[in-house]
């Protein structure tokens, strides 16, 4: 299973479309929006994710990740561009090859056994450390507790393909850990992003040792150089 995006615009508001189709590359977003009121929240994204790769996308806020990962499954519709999954792309198509495509592709649980659906569920409230409030209400739980019971569904589901849009933001460090831990046996390949356009892409030392600018390596700053080069020697 592999993830593409070739050219991947969006933008908000009126005449999204034929700005996306005409824009001058040399505006930025400020100017788009001053002269347009359109807000460039995607600008020209490409990139491929790889067979088993975690891929990391980084920027400031507002700079449009959100929106990118939400464009990804559609959830947001692309203004222009494509979206690959295993060669097939996302946007061209019509809702019952959409359905397909999660049902088979994206991973979502279908024809499985009630027990074993309920075995899977209470391995993974376990997991996020929400065992004993199986039977609350939303509301009864606590900001970090929904954002678990966000990352319990993703991970019951077991799909290809999982989108995470910063998921532990809002939890306490050892359960981050925990959660980090359960994902981290994939490689780790990290994306940068400004201005909803992609600044540069390399692994995680490529990242840390030759950032491309001062944007890029303010992010990477606090990143321990050992723990980089640790992995690269092991
Ligand atoms: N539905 C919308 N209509 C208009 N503008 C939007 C909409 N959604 C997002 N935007 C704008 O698109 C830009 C990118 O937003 P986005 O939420 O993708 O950023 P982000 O990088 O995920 O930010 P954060 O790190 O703060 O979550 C922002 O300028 C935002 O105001």
């Amino acid at each position: 299973m592999t993830l593409a995006c070739r050219n991947l615009w969006k933008v908000f508001g009126d005449g999204a479309r034929d700005l996306a189709d005409s824009i001058d590359p040399a505006l930025s977003r400020e100017e788009v929006l001053a002269q347009t009121g359109c807000v460039l929240a995607v600008r020209d994204v490409s990139f491929h994710v790889r067979e088993g790769e975690t891929f990391v996308i980084m920027g400031l806020s507002g700079s449009g990740k959100s929106t990118l990962v939400r464009c990804l499954s559609r959830l947001i519709e692309p203004t222009r561009g494509e979206v690959l999954i295993d060669g097939e792309d996302l946007l061209a198509m019509n809702k019952q090859q959409l359905r397909d495509i999660r049902r088979h592709k994206m991973g979502m649980i279908q024809g499985v056994d009630k027990a074993t659906q309920l075995n899977r569920a209470a391995e993974v409230i376990e997991m996020v450390g929400l065992t004993g409030w199986e039977e609350r209400y939303p509301h009864e739980l606590s900001g970090g507790m929904q954002q678990r019971v966000g990352l319990a569904r993703a991970l019951a589901v077991d799909p290809e393909i999982l989108l995470f849009d910063e998921p532990f933001s809002a939890l306490d460090p050892l359960i981050r850990r925990d959660m980090q831990d359960q994902l981290i046996g994939l490689q780790q390949l990290v994306q940068k992003t400004m201005d909803g356009e992609f600044v540069q892409t390399g692994t995680p030392e490529e990242l840390v040792s030759n950032p491309i600018n001062d944007y890029v390596r303010d992010f990477t700053r606090d990143v321990p150089r050992s723990k980089v080069l640790t992995h690269v020697l092991s």
